[in-house]
């Protein structure tokens, strides 16, 4: 069986998964596109040759009786209103972070899926698909650290645009680490604060760059999360758990080691797009996978989705306040009980 894909939002992110699907993939298609900018859409279907239609606008797209799944790749506030008229209309849908900005927006997410009474969602926190992060999970679970007292993280990314403000350190980039650790030692989040320090020469002026946010979790533990969104140097993803008895840290990404010139040295990655493309092409091999195998996605819930969003809006709101602030979720419906997603 061949899942074919309709996709709404044909940007950096839209195309680099058009790509993949069309040509690294296998068991899917794209067979529909749309954008706001349709010219957008049009040179996607060019230059991928694809053998497409190019849909005026989500809703049609969604109503196209050829597409089975959509694929969400437009700006994070347009996915909520997409992912419920396809979820409503019965369509598989895989959607880039965040699955909706607000957790009131990824609630009535999950009340739509609900109701169609099967899973259909898929988020793409590709985090949880990196051999790394895998790895490092592994080590936690087998005990061979001991319990898992501390995490150090960092996100740091070159340069951000003029539209990249002080909340979207939280919404746009932190939002993976919010998914991500507390998936890595299985716990919940209870609070978070943030810390700004001295401020980059290099960021604009309404960007608060970087920022550190300290979660503490249920279970106890402290996370330090760094966000670098003007660092320079590079793309760079740090995380180390300290353990009651060691230490393990997520693998740098491989490169070669050079001596040249009375130097040893190896390259920083600038961009997401190559430090987790093996991550973002196996999520949405599984996606495909498990949908031929089970009829429903086995990735990320909109679950996950909406316990990202409650931690989001709890940073955003402590940006503001400078409190320690609580994280709130409601109890997580029977619907998506079962152990927290680990993919290997
Ligand atoms: N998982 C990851 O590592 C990454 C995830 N993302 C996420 O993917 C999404 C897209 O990001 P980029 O591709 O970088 O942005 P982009 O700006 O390059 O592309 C977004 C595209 O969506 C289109 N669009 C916006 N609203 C639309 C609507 N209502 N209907 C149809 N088209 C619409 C825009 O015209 C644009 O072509 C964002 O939510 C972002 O957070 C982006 C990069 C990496
Ligand atoms: O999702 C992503 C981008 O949207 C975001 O802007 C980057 O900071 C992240 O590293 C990348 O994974």
């Amino acid at each position: 069986m061949t899942l074919r894909f309709g996709v709404v939002g044909t940007g950096a992110i839209g195309r680099e998964h058009i790509n993949r699907i069309t040509n690294k993939l296998s068991g899917g298609k794209i067979v529909a596109v749309t954008d706001v900018n349709q010219e957008s859409a049009k040179q996607t279907v060019e230059t991928y040759q694809l053998d497409a239609v190019i849909h005026p606008d989500d809703k049609s797209l969604i109503a196209d009786e050829n597409v089975d799944a959509v694929l969400v790749t437009s700006w994070g506030p347009a996915h909520e209103a997409t992912v419920v008229a396809a979820v409503d209309a019965g369509k598989y849908v895989f959607c880039e972070k965040p699955l909706a900005t607000t957790a009131a927006g990824c609630r009535r997410i999950v009340e739509a899926e609900m109701k169609q009474g099967k899973k259909l969602v898929q988020v793409g926190f590709m985090r949880r698909y990196d051999s790394g992060y895998i790895q490092l999970k592994q080590v936690i679970e087998n005990n061979e650290i001991g319990e898992p007292l501390m995490i150090h993280a960092a996100h740091r990314n070159q340069a951000a645009g003029e539209n990249y403000l002080t909340e979207s350190a939280v919404q746009d980039t932190l939002i993976h680490e919010i998914d991500v650790l507390h998936w890595l030692v299985n716990d919940d989040y209870k609070t978070v604060q943030v810390t700004f320090p001295r401020k980059t020469r290099n960021a604009h002026d309404k960007l608060q760059d970087p920022q550190l946010f300290t979660f503490e979790t249920n279970g106890g533990i402290v996370m330090n999360v760094e966000v670098f969104v003007n660092c320079k140097y590079g793309y760079d993803i740090q995380c180390e758990v300290v353990g009651e008895e060691g230490i393990a840290k997520l693998p740098e990404f491989p490169s070669v080691v050079m001596r040249v010139n009375e130097q040893l040295s190896t390259n920083i990655l600038n961009d997401w797009k190559y430090r987790f493309m093996d991550a973002y092409n196996v999520e949405i091999q599984d996606f495909i996978d498990s949908i031929a195998r089970s009829g429903e996605p086995q990735g990320p819930t909109s679950w996950d989705g909406y316990i990202a969003a409650v931690t989001s809006d709890a940073c955003v709101k402590a940006q503001k306040t400078g409190e320690k602030e609580p994280v709130t979720l409601q109890e997580r419906p029977a619907f998506y009980s079962g152990e927290i997603l680990q993919n290997n």
